[in-house]
């Protein structure tokens, strides 16, 4: 195998078991250049083990994970390919900020000044000469990144980044990424929160329990939201049974004894509820928001009010071929998971044929094998 110099990553049916713990289940995504990938889940949905995985740090149960078309332990220089900042960094608390990173320097073979280089640009230079020691959140985050990027990397891996962070620090973080990525290189960044990363992100793995559970364009993600529109009926089995024999399919119960309509207007909902002239006592027209969606994806947690019979759409968690153009060709055996079944109801579809894609910092420090 040869390094394809492509910047794409590519996560292939990759697992970890850790004794009793599926941390990570069968998944399949790709990270493509020229983009900033938001990698999602919620605490516990196996981020940090996959990034892990991606990194050689530490070994599948089963699956393959390749930077440029290799494994990273494969990749010659690797620090110079990918860039990482892996949660729970250390620093030496006796070095300054400058020489923290000229001792990283000399461990690339890059020269001194490249450490006053990072440090410019992760917007450190006046903290030089100051111990990490003393520094905010903020600014250890900063000195991580600048870490990251003494061997310029073509891939920069970000484990939740933005952690800790005030919203002038994601601002500036969201900034520079979108710049990484403009110049045509590789941005991973993983988070926990959807609006943490929403803004800086075009594209998105998001899992949970382990599992794929969409990946992505976050645009594509955004336009598959549904709208439903909520009736309070005096009798709600009376207006469920009309809408029904309007042809409307869709329907739902929600917690709060509405009546939830999907595939309809506010308007037509009107029209039908004045046609079959029942008592109605309010309507409101709700749409999905993207952290609701996501809070679905990975929770499965908003519907599960019982159903009147018709059962709402089922979200589709299929991992499809990626398209061509925009994505790469996808990368051999695609398309790579079994479809995923959602545990509980789910009302908002993922659009069918939505596109799924395609030495750090030298090892002490950033975390050892697992
Ligand atoms: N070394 C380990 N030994 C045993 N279990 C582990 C180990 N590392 C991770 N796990 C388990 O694997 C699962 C996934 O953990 P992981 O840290 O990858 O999730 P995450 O999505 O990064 O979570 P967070 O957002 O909280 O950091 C969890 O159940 C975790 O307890």
């Amino acid at each position: 195998m040869q390094n394809d110099g492509s910047g794409r990553i590519v996560v292939q049916n990759l697992s970890k078991t850790f004794g009793p713990v599926p941390a990570v289940q069968n998944l399949s995504f790709m990270v493509e250049p020229g983009s900033v990938t938001g990698f999602l889940g919620p605490n516990g949905a196996g981020k940090t083990t996959t990034l892990r995985m991606i990194l050689g740090l530490v070994t599948p149960t089963a699956g393959t994970a390749t930077i440029n078309g290799l494994p990273y332990h494969q990749l010659g220089n690797p620090a110079r390919v990918v860039g990482t900042v892996l949660e729970n960094e250390g620093f030496h608390p006796k070095r300054t900020a400058r020489n923290h990173l000229r001792v990283y320097a000399a461990a690339l073979g890059v020269p001194d000044q490249r450490a006053d280089e990072v440090l410019a640009l992760v917007g450190l230079s006046s903290a030089a000469n100051r111990k990490p020691g003393g520094f905010s959140l903020g600014m250890r985050q900063r000195l991580a990144l600048a870490t990251a990027l003494l061997g310029n990397p073509q891939v920069l891996v970000l484990d939740e980044p933005a952690n800790g962070l005030d919203p002038e620090g994601i601002l500036w973080l969201r900034n520079f990424l979108r710049a990484y990525a403009r110049e045509g290189r590789t941005v991973l960044v993983s988070s926990h929160l959807l609006s943490e990363v929403e803004q800086t992100i075009d594209n998105v793995v998001i899992i949970s329990q382990g599992m794929t559970r969409y990946f992505g364009s976050l645009e594509q993600l955004r336009s598959s939201q549904q709208s439903r529109v909520l009736v309070q009926a005096a009798d709600a089995a009376a207006l469920v049974k009309a809408l029904q024999g309007a042809g409307v399919a869709q329907l739902e119960a929600t917690p709060d004894g509405r009546v939830a309509v999907y595939g309809a207007s506010r308007q037509q909902v009107g029209d039908l509820v004045a046609k079959s002239g029942l008592a109605v006592y309010g309507m409101e027209e709700e749409r999905a928001d993207l952290e609701r969606l996501f809070f679905q994806l990975t929770q499965g947690q908003y519907s599960g009010a019982p159903q009147f019979g018709v059962a709402p759409q089922q979200a589709q968690y299929q991992q499809q071929a990626p398209q061509q153009g925009g994505w790469g060709p996808p990368p051999p055996g695609y398309p790579p998971q079994t479809p995923q079944t959602p545990q509980t109801p789910q009302q908002y579809q993922v659009p069918p044929g939505y596109p799924p894609q395609g030495q750090p910092g030298p090892q002490q420090g950033w975390g050892g094998q697992r």
